[in-house]
Formats: structure tokens, sequence, C-alpha cells
């Protein structure tokens, strides 16, 4: 097996059978070809991840680039409450990357990919000046059980799964270079993405869904703003790991609501369904806590009360755009 060129390399990371063959044409013709099952829509997306912003030397080695950037688009799946099916991959590559390390990113993303069976059907690649990898993953979901921003409406409990600013801290001790902290490092490296519990969502009437991939602050701020809802959180109930809090106590809060790429699943459901999905959460071994309630008709407001204190929150969170 040669990567030394561009189509040795295509051949290689080529699946040998693929989990859904009968629905596609897959890689090896000019575009794929995926069959739609019966009463499901697609639902696709795309998240891109480029050296020295969403990763660098430190922080993660080839096989988390890959495994990483299909989480962060799985993540985006389960936030509409779909199951992942099949994904491609745009690679923009610098000449002097080791093969090794080129197929280490496909391992990474084959490891994520066949904890789902999902099928890699096709992408791109190019050479260019420093690691960019987009990857688009395609989905399903039944038709009408999409779980949309816009679906929160006053008296509406706000929850969110998992711990929150895990991610962010384990970016710190990798950029601090600190041993230890293993949990944290790989929920930053690998994280997982909450397929289940979007799932376990559909069956709810009226679940407003978002994946928490710039912060909590930021994903509750475009709940409120497309529901035309405002929305207040408790301090005191946000979900902090031990080991995050023990790593840098001063930074915990600010982590938890702005750190991002926790690829957690944070939302908003009826008061009324809150046991249930409780229950159905603890069958399924899921975390899931209760951080706050929809309070109002509003412009979209999101605020932070700490010890009785309201403090409205501002769109804090990563901003690709925003100057350091
Ligand atoms: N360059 C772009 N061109 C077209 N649509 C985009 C572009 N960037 C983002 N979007 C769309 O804007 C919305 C928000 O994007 P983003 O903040 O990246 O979402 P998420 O945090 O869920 O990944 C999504 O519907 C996405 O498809
Ligand atoms: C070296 C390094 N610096 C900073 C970060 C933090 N970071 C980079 S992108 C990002 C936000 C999430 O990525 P984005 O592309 O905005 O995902 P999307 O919202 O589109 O899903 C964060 C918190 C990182 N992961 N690595
Ligand atoms: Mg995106
Ligand atoms: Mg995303
Ligand atoms: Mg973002």
């Amino acid at each position: 097996m040669s990567v030394s060129d561009e189509f040795g390399f295509i051949s290689s990371i080529q699946p040998q059978a693929l989990f859904h063959g009968d629905k596609v044409v897959g890689i090896g013709d000019d575009a794929a070809i995926v069959g739609m099952d019966e009463g499901f829509e697609s639902v696709v997306c795309v998240d891109t991840m480029v050296e020295g912003v969403h990763f660098n030397p430190d922080t993660m080695k080839p096989y988390d680039i890959g495994y990483k950037a299909l989480a962060a688009n799985i993540s985006d799946i389960a936030a509409m409450g779909g199951i992942p099916l099949y994904y491609l991959v745009s690679i923009s590559i610098p000449k002097a990357w080791p093969e090794e390390e080129l197929l280490d990113i496909y391992k990474g993303m084959k490891a994520l990919g066949d904890q789902y069976r999902m099928d890699l059907i096709g992408g791109d690649t190019t050479s260019g000046k420093s690691l960019v990898l987009s990857v688009f993953v395609i989905g399903k979901v039944e038709k009408g059980k999409r779980l949309l921003r816009s679906n929160a409406t006053p008296g509406d409990l706000v929850f969110v799964s998992g711990t929150l600013g895990d991610s962010a801290a384990g970016l710190d001790v990798l950029l601090q270079g600190h041993s230890g902290w293993d949990e944290l490092k790989r929920k930053h490296q690998n994280p997982a993405p909450q397929v289940e519990l979007g799932r376990i969502l559909t069956a709810f009437d009226r679940v407003a869904l978002n994946d928490v991939s710039d912060g909590i602050a930021s994903e509750l701020m475009e709940i409120a703003e497309a529901s035309h809802v405002d929305i207040v959180i408790n301090k005191d109930t946000l979900p902090l790991s031990t080991s995050m809090v023990q790593y840098k106590e001063e930074k915990a809060l600010k982590w938890a609501l702005a750190g991002g790429e926790d690829f957690e699943l944070v939302g908003t459901i009826s008061a009324k369904d809150w046991s249930l999905l409780q229950k159905r959460c603890q069958d399924a071994d899921i975390q899931i806590t209760q951080i706050g309630e929809v309070t109002a008709i509003g412009k979209g407001q999101v605020f932070l009360k700490d010890e009785g204190q309201s403090v409205l929150m501002k769109k804090e969170g990563y901003n690709h755009f925003l100057k350091e």
C-alpha cells in the first residue's frame, strides 16, 4: 500500500466494506449518492478544524484531530435529534506531513465513526500551508421530530448534559505542559457527542436544543434569540467536574460558561416532561442537570443568577472574528 501520491492515499483510506452499502455509492465516483429512508429527513452539517485555531502540535495528535473533527459534527447532528450515517472529509495538508500521521487522522475518524456505524463516503484532498480538516456529516431524523433552537417557551426548564468547562481546562493543562489531569485532557482531545440523549429527546413534544461548541452562555443566547424568550440560569446548579474545580477553581465559572468545546447538549423542555426525561436519562446512564428556566417572552436575553442577584450575560464564548 502506497500513500506517496494523492491517489495511493485515497485508496488507502477507502473503507473495505460499508455499514450501509445497500444505500450508497461511496468513494470512487464523481460524487456520492445516498438513499434516504422513508419517513425520515436528512440532517447535514459541516465543521472545520484549523491548525493554530482548533489545535496545535502541543494539544492534539493527528489521531485526536480526526476524532474531534468528526465528534464536533456528530454533536451537531445530535443537537437536531438525528442519527449520524455518513461523512465526507476535505483535507488540506502541508507537503511535509509524514504519511503515517496523515493516516492517523483517518484512524481517529474511523474509531469514532465505527462506534456509530458511519461510512466514509467521499471527500477532497489538497496540499496547503497548514492543516485544515473539514468534515461533512449526513444523518437522518424522523419527519416532524427535529429539535429546533426556536422551540423554547416561557415556563420551560433549561437543562444541560454532562459537566461543563472540562475541555477548556484540558486545553489549559495541555498548553501549560502539565502532566496528569488525564481526564481533562481526554475531554479536550476525544469529546463524546451526545447522540443517545438527542434521540431520547426526540420522544418529547417540544424541545429546543443546541450543542456546546462555543460555550453555554453563547448557546443559550442562540436558543433565547431564536425563540424570542428570556432565560435565567443559576450559578450554583452548573454541573462542574471535581477535577476541573481542583485544577483551577478561580477559572471554573469562566470555563463552564464560555470555555466551549464541551460538546454536551443544552436545551429546554416543558416542565411537565422533566421527571420523565430524568428517568429516561437515569436508565441510559446519562448525566443531566436542570440549570435554569425560560422566564418570559423577551428579546433573547440570558441572565446568570448568583446569590439572588441576576446579571445579564454577554455573548461570551468562542468567536472566530474577535481579536485576541
Ligand atoms: N460560511 C458559512 N456559509 C454558510 N452558512 C454558514 C457558514 N458558517 C456557518 N453557517 C451556518 O450558520 C449556522 C451557525 O453556524 P455555527 O455557529 O458554526 O454552528 P454550530 O455552532 O452549530 O456549528 C449554521 O446553520 C451553519 O450551517
Ligand atoms: C490551540 C487551541 N486554542 C484554542 C482553542 C479553543 N477553541 C478553538 S475553536 C473553539 C470554539 C469551537 O469551534 P467552532 O469552529 O466555533 O465550532 P462550531 O461552533 O462551528 O461548532 C474553541 C473553544 C483550541 N481548541 N485549541
Ligand atoms: Mg460550525
Ligand atoms: Mg458545530
Ligand atoms: Mg463556533
